[in-house]
Parts: structure tokens; C-alpha cells; sequence
């Protein structure tokens, strides 16, 4: 059989009902019956009231893909609308601490419609699958959550039909699945409770390339003992049936904490590439295990195209690329700007960037590693603003720290800030209002306040309610 007719076999029937696990002989199986067992009578009893006549894989795509069941149009409908109301509060909470006024009901200034994604499903390029008790009682179950853990409601279901992840993807968390499966080792579900196989991220590019980490905890394992466990995943992927995945590369991670990066404990290479590689408008990206990269290509190339038109009048300037992880958004501006200045977190991701802007014959970008909040204060007074400058900042979830918005706004140079959130509604909002309110001595806010001009949302993630939105603020 064809590596590619097996691979559609393990998605039509999944892997474990080759050869399930209570076939396999010794006391482990035999405890890991009667865990099933009850695991099963108590996964019944967890279904959200008034959802008991869905299937478990239905919970799951309502919690994952709420959109799913919408045409695209009622999606991207329904995401302008949801922009719009969180544009709203934004405008009510700035008409409440700064000085300008605004008519009920009524933004102050143009909300572009929402670009979509020129790709609907299977579009995630990086997907990760957790551990946990399956919905038949299996602890050893690889796939994503429904539940929390404070509700005690937890229940893994295999994603395979997700229309947001690649059928690559589910390929691989089945086949590591079955590799758990076989393995004597406890999966660690919470962490005080031991156990070692835990979740599975798995990278893809367009061209096809596949990058898989495998996260482990050590407990109390010796080295020699890991490498047993480590030797034993790379003969499964390169010898065994997991080669159907045709993996380039695979990582292990030995981690005792939730998310730990790659300087908490160093991403091992067990075999293969160390790294993927994709094109965004023309220009090729170096990413690391451990790198951020936009989920959505073909969105992130439109989304870069929507920053470039907006940055139009700034441009031949310099540009200050905050939280700029492998330094796509400045490289891909790098060209129309004097000079752009990338400051990211993660020392791995400014080895990518530094990698990025010289891979692609770009002599014009520097990145700093660093919290934007170290890094910052000092560099803003250092900058020669000939040409002018303007920050486009692009922070996760947690928004950007008070340091980093003072920076920005005591520098009277910078005219013009492009933000760019995926949670306007979350801390970013926080953000805003300290970009937007009145000067005030006491929180050090002493620059000239900024007001919202335009936005625009960006459809990276369709089936989600979730979606990009790029503010333009000016003064
Ligand atoms: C949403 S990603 C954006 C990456 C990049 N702009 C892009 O389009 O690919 C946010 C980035 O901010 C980085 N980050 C998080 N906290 C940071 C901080 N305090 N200072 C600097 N970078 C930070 C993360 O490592 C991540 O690479």
C-alpha cells in the first residue's frame, strides 16, 4: 500500500483499532481497562447541560470552529459586526478619559470591511494536539479539548473532523497516538500526578514540509532512560508506521512546566531539518521550532498588504517592528522604509528574523532581542527620526506593557502607530485607552494623546469567531 493510501486508511478509520490497546497482555493494560472503565461512566456525565444529544465530535467543533455551520459570507458578516460592537466600547471607553467627542451609537472614525481569507479550510499551519482521557475512557487519547480543567469537565476528542486543520496534521496526531498507545509510559495528564507523554505540535509549510515537536515529561527518568524513549519515536517515525507522516523533522522537548521555550529547556532535533521554511509576498522565512509564524499564510500575506497600504504615507522612514517575531511585517515593509528596527522576545525568533532580512538580501533591518519593555525606553531617545518614525506593533493576547505604550507615546516623533491584535477586545483595549486618554503627569502619560483613524479586519482564522484587527492610530 502507498504511504498516501495509508494515510487516508488511518484518517477514514483511525490507528488504534489496529491494534487496541486492551489486546495487548500485563498488568498495565489490565489497569488501563478498569481506568477506562470509569473514566467512561464519568465522560458521560459531562456534557454541557441541554448538549446531550450532540456527539462529542460536535461539542468539540462548537467549541473549536463556532462558525462552521455559517456560509463565509455570514462569517465574515457576522465578524464585522462583532468588530464593529468592540469598536464601539472602545470609542464609549475613549470618549470617557480623553477629549474627544463621539455620537452615540456612532464610531468616530471609518471601519473598513473585514479582507478575507483567501483560504477557508485547512488553512492552520501549525496545530497542537493534547493528551488526556479520550471520550471512551482512554487516558492516552491524542486530540483537543472540550471541558476546562477548574469545571473538572475535561474530555479529548480527536479533531479529525476540524475544518480549520490540515488532514497532515490529524495524520500526525493519530500516528502519535498510536505510538503513546504502545508505549509502557504513563501519559502526563496533571503534572503532580507523573506521567511523561504529553502534547504534540505539528508545523507545515506550502511546500509540504512537516515539522513535529513531542513534549515529555522527564519526572524522575535518567538520561539513558530518555534516550530509550527518544530512539524509540524516531524509530516509529523513520522505520515503524508512523513514516506515513513523512516527517523532515522532528523534535523532543523535555519539559516540566505548561509552556517552557526553547532557552527554559532546549527543542532536541532527533532527526531530520532543523527548521521549515515559507514564502510570504515573495520573500522566503527562516522558522524555528519554537518561532511565532501568523497561522494563516495566504491571510498573513493579506494581512501584510493591508499594513503596507495603511503605512503608504510613512514610508522612506524609519519603522519600529515591536513584537516582531521572525521579522516578517518589517522585512516584508523593509524595501519602501530607510530603516526598520525589530524587538522580539524570544532570542530564537531574532535569530530567524536576522537570518530572514540577510536570506533575503535585506541590509536595512536590525532585531533586538529582549521584552519590548526593556528595550524600548532606552532605545526610542537613541533613534534618528530623519524621515520620521512609526511603530507597528503586533503584541499577543497580554497587549503591550505600560512601559511600552509611555515609550511610544512621550516620543513626540512618532506621528503615526499601527496595532495590530487578534484580541481588541482583551487587554489590548487596555492599551488603547492609554495610547488615547489625556495626558496625565501622575501615570507619566505625557506626550500628546493618539486618536483611532481607521480599521481594518482581517480574516485569518475562518470558522472561529476570531479575527485580526489592524488599527491605525495617529496624532
Ligand atoms: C502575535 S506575535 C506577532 C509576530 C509577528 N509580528 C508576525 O506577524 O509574525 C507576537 C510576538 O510577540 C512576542 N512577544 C511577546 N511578549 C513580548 C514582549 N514582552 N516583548 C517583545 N516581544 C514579545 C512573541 O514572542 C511573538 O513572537
Amino acid at each position: 500500500m502507498t504511504l498516501q493510501k495509508r494515510g487516508a486508511k488511518i484518517m477514514r478509520h483511525g490507528l488504534c483499532c489496529c491494534r487496541p490497546a486492551e489486546s495487548m497482555s500485563g498488568p498495565f493494560c489490565r489497569s488501563l481497562c478498569l481506568l477506562k472503565k470509569s473514566c467512561k461512566k464519568r465522560i458521560k456525565k459531562l456534557k454541557p447541560p441541554g448538549w446531550d444529544v450532540l456527539s462529542w465530535e460536535d461539542i468539540l467543533a462548537q467549541s473549536v470552529t463556532p462558525l462552521w455551520r455559517l456560509s463565509y459570507d455570514e462569517q465574515l458578516q457576522w465578524k464585522q459586526e462583532q468588530q464593529h460592537r468592540i469598536l464601539l466600547q472602545m470609542t464609549n471607553q475613549l470618549v470617557q478619559d480623553s477629549s474627544f467627542t463621539s455620537n452615540k451609537g456612532e464610531l468616530t472614525f471609518p471601519l473598513l470591511p473585514i479582507v478575507p481569507s483567501p483560504v477557508r479550510d485547512g488553512y492552520r499551519n501549525k496545530s497542537t494536539f493534547s493528551v488526556n482521557i479520550g471520550v471512551d475512557g482512554n487516558p492516552k487519547t491524542v486530540g483537543l479539548y472540550t471541558g476546562t480543567g477548574k469545571g473538572r469537565n475535561i474530555v479529548c476528542v480527536h479533531g479529525d473532523h476540524l475544518l480549520n486543520i490540515p488532514s497532515k496534521h490529524k495524520l500526525v496526531g493519530r500516528c502519535y497516538e498510536e505510538f503513546i498507545r504502545f508505549s509502557p509510559l504513563k501519559p502526563c495528564i496533571l503534572f503532580h500526578d507523573g506521567g511523561h507523554w504529553r502534547e504534540i505540535t505539528v508545523r507545515t509549510n506550502s511546500a509540504g514540509n512537516t515539522l513535529a515537536i513531542v513534549y515529555f515529561h522527564p519526572q524522575n527518568l535518567t538520561p539513558e532512560e530518555v534516550g530509550v524513549q527518544k530512539a524509540a519515536l524516531v524509530d516509529y517515525f523513520t522505520n515503524g508506521p508512523g513514516t506515513v507522516c513523512q516527517l523532515d523533522s522532528l523534535y523532543f522537548q523535555e519539559s516540566t512546566m505548561t509552556r517552557c521555550s526553547h532557552e527554559d529547556s532546549p527543542y532536541q532535533l532527533l532527526y531530520g531539518e532543523p527548521c521549515i521554511y515559507e514564502e510570504i509576498l515573495g520573500m522566503k522565512f527562516r522558522i524555528s521550532a519554537d518561532s511565532f509564524f501568523q497561522v494563516n499564510r495566504s491571510a498573513a500575506e493579506a494581512l501584510y498588504k493591508t499594513i503596507a497600504d495603511l503605512n503608504k504615507t510613512c514610508e522612506e522612514g524609519t519603522l519600529l517592528d515591536v513584537c516582531c517575531g521572525t521579522g516578517t511585517i518589517g522585512i516584508s515593509l523593509s524595501t519602501r522604509m530607510k530603516k526598520v528596527i525589530g524587538i522580539e522576545l524570544l532570542q530564537q525568533a531574532v535569530e530567524d528574523a536576522k537570518y530572514n532580512a540577510a536570506f533575503n538580501g535585506i541590509q536595512n533591518c536590525e532585531f533586538l532581542s529582549g521584552k519590548a519593555e526593556a528595550v524600548l525606553p532606552d532605545l526610542i531617545p537613541t533613534l534618528c527620526a530623519n524621515g520620521g518614525l512609526t511603530a507597528i506593533v503586533n503584541p499577543s493576547r497580554a497587549g503591550l506593557h505600560y512601559r511600552v505604550i509611555r515609550a511610544l507615546r512621550n516620543n513626540s516623533v512618532i506621528r503615526r502607530l499601527i496595532y495590530i491584535s487578534c484580541k481588541p477586545e482583551g487587554e489590548a483595549m487596555r492599551n488603547f485607552r492609554e495610547l488615547c486618554r489625556k495626558p496625565d503627569w501622575q501615570r507619566k502619560l505625557t506626550g500628546e494623546a493618539f486618536m483611532p483613524t481607521v480599521a481594518v479586519p482581517v480574516d485569518m482564522f475562518p470558522h472561529t469567531p476570531h479575527c485580526e484587527l489592524v488599527l491605525v492610530f495617529e496624532r
